[in-house]
């Protein structure tokens, strides 16, 4: 059997190639009700674009180049938008030579099984006392993000950065100052809005 192989090679400029993809499976106009219950006319589904592997590819890059000066230990946020986020820097830091551990915080506790909140590390460890990157995929009001955020300070998390991919510029940039914490976005709404 042939291997699978890609039709285009990959885009040279990382956030030009980002754009492009989130444009071609992410981005979608049309009434929807927001996580934060607010009404918009516009959505990004980041999904499709950060499990893609070109998009994850990307996402990985651009956000390591964020954080190269920073001394981050671990990479997460709140399931299901940060996952595969988290996953993408994971693995570009480690293709760099760095080592930045992933991990999800889920929404709710299970009632059965180890009854974690924070999921990715093993057995005995926790994040007291490490540098976190907090990601996001799309941010709104920052709330989600936010949620993830105060479990990490619970765990003694010590919360560097939040990093979203798109941010819609509608309340998380005041959220996150409101909280004294440094807040970055790879894009922003308004580079899909003006076409
Ligand atoms: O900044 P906010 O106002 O909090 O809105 C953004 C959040 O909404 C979406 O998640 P959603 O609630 O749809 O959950 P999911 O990731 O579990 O699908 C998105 O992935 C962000 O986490
Ligand atoms: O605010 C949200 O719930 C939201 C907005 C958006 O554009 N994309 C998304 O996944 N969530």
């Amino acid at each position: 059997m042939q291997p699978l192989r890609r039709a285009e090679p990959a885009h040279a400029n990382a956030r030009e190639g980002l754009i492009a993809l989130i444009k071609e499976r992410s981005f979608g106009r049309g009434k929807i009700t927001l996580a934060s219950g607010r009404e918009s006319d516009f959505y990004f589904d980041l999904r499709p674009t950060a499990l893609h592997p070109a998009g994850a590819a990307y996402i990985g890059e651009l956000v390591v180049d964020m954080i190269k000066d920073l001394d981050i230990e671990y990479v997460g946020g709140l399931a299901m938008g940060a996952i595969p986020i988290a996953t993408a820097v994971a693995i570009a830091s480690y293709q760099r030579g760095g080592n930045i551990g992933a991990f999800f915080v889920r929404k709710a506790e299970k009632n059965y099984g180890t009854r974690k909140l924070v999921e990715g590390l093993p057995k005995g460890q926790t994040l007291k006392g490490k540098n976190v990157l907090v990601v996001e995929d799309t941010t709104t009001s920052g709330g989600s993000a936010m949620q993830a955020v105060q479990v990490l300070r619970e765990e003694g998390a010590n919360v560097v950065l939040v990093i979203t991919i798109v941010d819609r510029q509608e309340g998380a940039e005041e959220t996150f100052a409101a909280e004294k914490l440094p807040f970055r976005s790879v894009l922003t709404a308004d580079v899909f809005l003006k076409d």
